[in-house]
């Protein structure tokens, strides 16, 4: 395993700067420059060709400079030789903005987004905590009656959203429409689960204050969580404000200690105007997405909480017309690093080639959509590696241009639920990617919560000019597909 070299540590008079390096491309630390690192309140992690920037966080902030000039005063050649340079990354986004959250303003829901996004973080933390105790047989995990899994998670952050817009958005009667219902709960049969419930949630929002929400006065009560995962049974439909949450989207990456994502969206007059998605387990490299869980778990042990290392986990959001996707890390992060006002724009890639492309999979590939897109990503000629995946974290992906193509082409009888959608949708469309149904027309959030009238199947691509070629293909080799 590689060791983290100290390349440099200049003393520059504003601030100081230290670069690590190691060849497999995380920046790990030996105890003392952590120590060091810490003591300087570390203000961002700027990955370019394996090396991390660090720099004093107050200097940066009350200067307000750019990263270039930041560099200029530190004496420090951009492109200045290094031996790291040896290392080559593939990051294709490699300027950390520092933006204050008043540029992510001037939309017509900003408060609505910022609630949102709490909501998202505080889901998301608790899901690192249940996915933890899965791992570690502290926490069982249920069946559903048609037998795919669910977990106190599952329950656990659709109350944790629900009572969070419900008290943080001055109106007590939020629309949900949400894929939880509480008759397991119920009964003596769910008793021991709804009390693990319960705990969870008090758990997680007794943390509110953390993310800027407030909290509960009391704990609540199974009643009270029961009322709140009730709200998420709206029905929807074309008129009026539904939010739409998947709680643990991809169940079965979150219990194999692998990919998933908590997605919330907002749907109003039967368009999807808000999305919010939250990847716990998306490392900050698009290959370490190929990993397993033991690989971050590995990488955690070398670079433990504190060490000023993102090994994973974010948060994307957006706002529809906004042309604008935001990329934070967990508030844990934030809060380890002493950080502030840390987002990020993310974009598309701009490859437009289907053989340069690469295509996003679901990891389990037992049915027969898989063999056709399989056939397609053949005849397109795609020569890389498919991005396999868990869950909405495919459209994180696109959104933030680690992969170009993504389609969903369910199996006769399967209907799709907007929970599963809608989020994602919007992130890949204002981060500038295209996502439509086989038949290259819009989806449509507007039928309650189910995905009507969908045809075939859902094409997201990273940019319209890919887009008309996989529809062209889809449409080529659909005939004498099986599906
Ligand atoms: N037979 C089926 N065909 C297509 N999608 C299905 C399906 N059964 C479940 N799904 C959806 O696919 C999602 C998981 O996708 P992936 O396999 O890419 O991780 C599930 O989300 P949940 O895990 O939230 O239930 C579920 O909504
Ligand atoms: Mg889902």
């Amino acid at each position: 395993m590689a060791t983290a070299t100290a390349l440099s540590n200049p003393s520059v008079g504003f601030g100081s700067a230290y670069f690590f390096q190691n060849p497999s491309g995380c920046c790990l630390f030996p105890p003392l420059q952590r120590k060091k690192l810490l003591d300087h309140q570390l203000l961002f992690q700027k990955p370019r060709n394996n090396i991390a920037l660090f720099t004093d966080r107050k200097a940066i902030c009350s200067s307000g400079i750019s990263r270039a000039s930041h560099l200029k005063e530190l004496s420090m050649e951009e492109e200045s030789e290094s031996p790291a340079r040896e290392f080559s990354t593939d990051l294709r986004d490699p300027i950390l903005n520092i933006r204050s959250p008043a540029l992510k303003v001037g939309g017509m829901y900003d408060r609505e987004l910022e609630v949102a996004v709490k909501a998202v973080q505080l889901a998301c933390v608790l899901c690192q905590r249940v996915q933890d105790r899965l791992l570690k047989n502290e926490e069982k995990v249920n069946s559903k009656d048609d037998n795919s899994f669910v977990t106190v998670a599952d329950w656990s952050v659709q109350a944790v959203v629900s009572w969070v817009l419900s008290h943080s958005l001055a109106s007590e009667h939020i629309s949900m429409i949400a894929e939880e219902d509480t008759q397991a709960l119920r009964g003596v049969e769910g008793m021991d689960l709804l009390h693990r419930v319960v705990s969870t949630v008090n758990e997680c929002l007794s943390e509110a204050a953390i993310f800027g929400l407030n909290p509960p006065l009391e704990p609540l009560g199974t009643v009270d969580v029961l009322k709140a995962i009730n709200k998420g049974s709206s029905k929807g439909g074309p008129t009026g404000r539904h939010w739409v949450l998947d709680p643990v989207d991809g169940t079965l990456g979150f219990i194999r200690g692998d990919q998933y994502a908590v997605a919330l969206a907002m749907i109003e007059e039967g368009e999807v105007v808000l999305g919010v998605l939250g990847c716990p387990n998306y490392p900050l490299r698009r290959e370490w997405l190929n990993y397993h869980y033991r690989y971050y778990q590995l990488m955690l042990k070398l670079s433990p909480p504190g060490s000023g290392v993102w090994s994973k986990g974010y948060v994307l959001s957006t706002q529809k017309g906004s042309g604008q996707v935001w990329m934070e890390p967990l508030v844990n992060d934030i809060i380890k690093l002493g950080l502030s006002n840390v987002a990020r724009p993310v974009s598309v890639s701009a490859i437009d080639d289907p053989a340069l492309a690469t295509f996003c999979e679901p990891v389990e590939k037992a049915n027969s959509s898989h063999s056709f897109t399989a056939g397609l990503a053949h005849s397109l000629g795609l020569s890389n590696h498919p991005l396999r995946v868990y869950s909405m974290a495919k459209y994180a992906a696109i959104a933030r241009g680690d992969a170009e193509i993504f389609m969903k082409f369910a199996r006769a009888g399967y209907k799709e639920k907007i929970w599963d959608h809608a989020a994602g949708v919007l992130i890949i469309q204002e981060a500038g990617g295209v996502v439509t149904d086989a038949g290259g027309s819009p989806l449509d959030f507007s039928k309650g919560i189910y995905l009507e009238g969908l045809d075939r199947g859902i094409v997201a691509c990273s940019g319209a000019r890919l887009h008309e070629k996989i529809i062209a293909a889809v449409d080529a080799s659909w005939d004498s597909s099986e599906l």
